[in-house]
């Protein structure tokens, strides 16, 4: 039985936490890694899916490592910066996308009934978008406080696999600010399409992120401040899942840019935050793939895909579905009486 998790009462408490996160079960990966040369195959011939099944057993600190109650949580947030013309839809749209989730009609919805996935959708103070960016703080501590706290006290009981994705008109604006503030370059670096903006709407797009950096990142003081200032109650979300998930023995598949931007926040204040984590694609969208090379992340799948809604990450869930089962359930050169190498 795991124990639920304290809600936090501050950013502070959330830095405290971080610098105390616990590490993989090392017995555990040790030996998921001595059973593989004994499995019924070439040395190495399964390629990633060999480093991925022991990379999973010490994170779920379990051996044989298992994927078989994977869970897909959507969290939506509405942004202030979406009034602004920063995207090429409505902000209604994430609202009215939730309602589309909930009755089964989007494309995580059929990639959840593909790969057995249970999917979760928490929808984060719609009707009180974040304040814009450019102008002022997207949100005060207390309410990015709230935020990680809807990720972060979700039970995990039972889940063996947690995919993180998010909805939310205008957030690629944020994600593209939250990149340039942490890794450097100019807005034109990290500003892109997002939902299908070009011309005008991308001039003005890339003027907002240009401007909230300027006015955000001389002041903040570490990337959970640039979170509250440049962020989202979604992206703030989907760090708090990160957490959680690290806290109860749960390895996370990483979606498209602004969970990747959420992520990159946790990793500038504690820089094993996300050993827990694979990148489960890389988006079309010009700024994840930039940013996926700062942080250092090696994607699964390369797809073209930009939905978002942990649509990338969904769909590496059979990838590490397949280590999973390779790993447990090949024969060893004994059981088979295959000879070994020579
Ligand atoms: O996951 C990605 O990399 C990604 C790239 C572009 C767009 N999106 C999705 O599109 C929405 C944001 O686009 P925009 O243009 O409104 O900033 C948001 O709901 C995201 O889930 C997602
Ligand atoms: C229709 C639509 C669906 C989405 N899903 C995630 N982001 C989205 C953005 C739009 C515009």
């Amino acid at each position: 039985m795991s124990h639920p998790i304290e809600p936090l009462r501050s950013l502070d408490d959330l830095r405290a936490r971080l610098r105390a996160l616990p590490g993989p079960d090392e017995a555990c990966r040790a030996a998921a890694a001595a059973r593989e040369p004994t499995l019924t195959k070439p040395l190495r011939s399964l390629g990633r899916l060999e480093p991925l099944a022991h990379w999973i057993a010490g994170w779920q600190g379990r051996h044989p490592p298992t994927l078989n109650t994977p869970r897909a949580h959507v969290f939506a947030g509405n942004h202030g910066v979406a009034l602004e013309g920063v995207s090429a839809y409505p902000p209604e749209v994430t609202v009215q996308m939730v309602a589309n989730f909930r009755r089964g009609g989007a494309g995580i919805n059929q990639l959840c009934k593909a790969f057995n996935i249970a999917l979760e959708v928490t929808e984060l103070d719609l009707d009180r978008p974040t304040q814009p960016f450019d102008k002022t703080a997207a949100m005060t501590e207390e309410e990015v406080v709230a935020a990680l706290n809807a990720g972060l006290c979700e039970p995990l009981e039972g889940v063996d696999c947690l995919c993180l994705g998010e909805m939310g008109i205008g957030n690629t604006t944020s994600a593209a600010a939250l990149s340039m503030a942490l890794y450097g370059g100019v807005a034109e670096d990290w500003t892109g399409p997002g939902s299908g903006i070009a011309g005008s709407a991308l001039e003005t797009k890339i003027r907002v992120v240009r401007d909230g950096v300027a006015l955000h990142a001389p002041m903040a003081t570490d990337g959970l401040d640039l979170l509250r200032r440049l962020g989202g109650r979604e992206l703030a979300a989907m760090a708090g899942g990160i957490v959680a998930a690290r806290l109860s023995r749960v390895p996370v598949i990483l979606d498209g840019f602004i969970l990747c931007a959420a992520a990159a926040c946790l990793k500038a204040v504690a820089p094993d935050a996300l050993d827990h984590c694979v990148l489960g694609h890389v988006s079309r969208e010009p700024g994840h793939q930039a940013l996926v090379a700062r942080m250092g992340l090696e994607p699964l799948l390369r797809m073209d895909m930009a939905l978002g809604e942990a649509s990338g990450a969904a769909l590496a869930v059979p990838m590490l579905r397949a280590a999973c089962f390779c790993h447990a359930g090949m024969a060893t050169f004994a059981e088979a009486g295959v000879s070994d190498r020579v």
